[in-house]
Formats: structure tokens, C-alpha cells, sequence
């Protein structure tokens, strides 16, 4: 089933109150039903799409020895180059942070490839920030909720990927393993070659490129603390054929130290009981990546929200 696309325009312009109300009704549907979505007049300028694209490009087009030269100097926040080793493949990404850290590494080889990633990162934290609200004022929360509870934007992270082309014979395997994100609300663009895919209902769906537009997912967050009204699709990519596949994912992310539990506006109030056990958002985070930096990890150590669930005949202890 193809996603929804909710047009922003309304929430970009300020327009009348009437079209901003049904921009967000149809944002927050889509969360509740798909966790996917895609949105148009999101206010990305399309030349900054277009540069940073081409600029990545660039960047991965580099020697080994210069990409490398790119690593993280960070421990907390491993902004920069790295490469995975593992039976998806051999994916490349550059890790982009909230500039003012002044952790982020770029190569000096491609002029302009800093300012135009830092700009880029900037503003997809302003849309960040304005999907947050929307969710907030669909959810019907106090007003500033989640944009309060979520008030670190130091741990924001935008990942540009290249997913390198297979021979023929692998085509169609797949080159990212399924998973949910992690954090609060994802915005991912895609260039042109397919593969994207998320799941709905027990069916893998693909969602095919299209241009002018983004893809936002939300976040096993956002799933617990709705306390599974909103849902963290699975998804997944396909290695591409024949050509290289580039993308860029904008993690809107939470703090590691804050508390995740559902809220009880979702449970107890309407006389749920809550679906998750509470955890700081690190230790939801910290296995995922070891995973993903680490090939070796099994995947019974990797935890995702599901580690948490409480299981369903506990609910009326
Ligand atoms: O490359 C893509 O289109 C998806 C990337 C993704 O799911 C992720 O980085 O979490
Ligand atoms: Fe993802």
C-alpha cells in the first residue's frame, strides 16, 4: 500500500488555520497507521537538496586512503567516514553532527562539502522540530510537550549512505537489514535508485523514489511513548543493481539519558495498561549501534523496543 503524502505547505506559510488543521490530522493519521510517510513543500530548498547530494557523491567517489582520512576524532558523537564489513555489504557513510560541537570531519579535496552538509543538517533539524509540533498538537499533549521532553538537539545525526552496486547474481539481496529506528522521527531522501522498502501488516512494501519529496518514519520512541498508537515501521534496502544508491537519513534523536516510558495520557488515563517497560534511551541506542559498528555482534544481543514490551498477559498485574 503506497504511504501517504502530506503536503506542509499550510504549516510552512502559516496559512489559514483550516489547511494547517488538516496538514496535521493527515501527518498524525499516517504516524498512527504507517509510522511512513512522505511529504511535499516541506521548505528543504531543492538547489541545497541538489548540492548535497552532489557533494556526497563527490565525497565517496574519493581514493580509500583520503575517505579514511575522514575518521571520527569524537568517542561521543563518531562524526565522520566509516564503512561496514559485513553479509549486507560493504555500505559507506558519513556521519554529520550539530556543527557548534565541532565534531564533524570532512575532507579538505571537496571544497564547500562542510558548509553544505552543515547547512543542510540545520535545516532538516527546523523540520525536525516543526514535525515534532505537529505531533504534538495531533497527540493533543500540553502545548510544548515533547518539544521540552526532547530539548537536546546535540545528539542529532544526519548519516549519508552510499550502498555500493552488486553483481548481478546479488541483485535484490539486501544491503540494510531490517530494523526501526531508534530515536524520535527520521527523514530520509533518496536519490533515484530503489530499494527502500518498510513493512505493513507481515507485507515488505517498496517505497519507490520520487522526487520533490521526503520520506519521514518515526522512531520505536515515538512507539513507546504513545504506547503503540504511533508505530516505528520496519524497513529495509535492497542492494542496487548496476549503480551505486545514495542516500540521506536525518536522525531527529532524543538525550540518552532520558526516561522512556508511555505516557499516561496512552495507558493508564483511558485505562490501558502500558506496553513497555521504562528505559533510558541509551541503553535502547547503545546495542543497536554496537551492531551496526561491530558485524560480529549476534543478533540475540541486539535490542530493539520489542526487548522491552511488556508481554501481554502481564498487563493487569
Ligand atoms: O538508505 C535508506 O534509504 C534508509 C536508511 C535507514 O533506514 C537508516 O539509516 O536508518
Ligand atoms: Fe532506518
Amino acid at each position: 500500500m503506497e504511504i501517504p503524502v502530506v503536503d506542509l505547505a499550510s504549516i510552512i506559510k502559516h496559512s489559514n488555520e483550516e489547511d494547517r488543521k488538516k496538514a496535521v490530522n493527515e501527518f498524525g493519521k499516517a504516524c498512527l497507521e504507517f509510522g511512513f510517510l512522505r511529504i511535499i513543500n516541506h521548505g528543504l530548498p531543492d538547489e541545497l537538496i541538489n548540492r548535497s547530494r552532489e557533494l556526497a557523491k563527490q565525497f565517496f567517489d574519493r581514493p580509500n586512503d583520503e575517505k579514511l582520512e575522514c575518521k571520527p576524532v569524537s568517542t561521543i558523537l563518531p562524526a565522520g567516514y566509516g564503512k561496514m564489513h559485513g553479509s549486507f555489504g560493504c555500505n559507506e557513510w558519513l556521519m554529520v553532527c550539530e556543527p557548534i560541537l565541532g565534531f564533524n570531519v570532512f575532507p579538505s579535496s571537496v571544497p564547500h562539502v562542510r558548509e553544505t552538509l552543515e547547512e543542510i543538517f540545520v535545516h532538516l533539524q527546523k523540520l525536525g522540530a516543526m514535525v515534532e509540533n505537529m505531533v504534538n498538537e495531533y497527540l493533543d499533549l500540553p502545548s510544548n510537550f515533547l518539544s521540552q521532553f526532547n530539548d537536546d538537539r546535540s545528539k542529532d545525526v544526519l548519516m549519508c549512505w552510499r550502498y555500493p552496486p552488486v553483481a548481478a547474481e546479488d541483485a535484490n539481496k539486501i544491503g540494510r537489514e531490517e530494523h526501526q529506528d531508534t530515536n524520535c522521527f527520521t527523514f530520509l531522501l533518496q536519490d533515484d535508485a530503489d530499494g527502500l522498502e518498510y513493512e505493513k501488516d507481515g507485507s515488505w512494501i517498496p517505497v519507490l523514489p520520487m522526487e520533490g519529496t521526503l520520506v519521514v518514519n518515526v522512531g520505536s520512541t515515538i512507539q513507546a511513548l504513545t504506547n503503540k498508537k504511533m508505530i516505528a515501521a520496519r524497513h529495509r534496502v535492497r542492494k542496487p543493481k548496476g549503480r551505486n544508491r545514495h542516500s540521506f537519513a536525518f536522525f531527529y534523536n532524543i538525550g540518552g539519558e532520558k526516561w522512556i516510558e508511555p505516557l499516561p495520557k496512552f495507558a493508564e488515563e483511558i485505562g490501558e495498561a502500558p506496553k513497555y517497560k521504562g528505559f533510558f534511551y541509551k541503553e535502547l541506542l547503545q546495542a543497536r549501534l554496537k551492531k551496526e559498528r561491530n558485524p560480529l555482534t549476534l543478533r540475540e544481543e541486539v535490542l530493539d523496543l520489542d526487548h522491552f514490551a511488556i508481554p501481554v498477559e502481564d498487563y493487569n498485574d
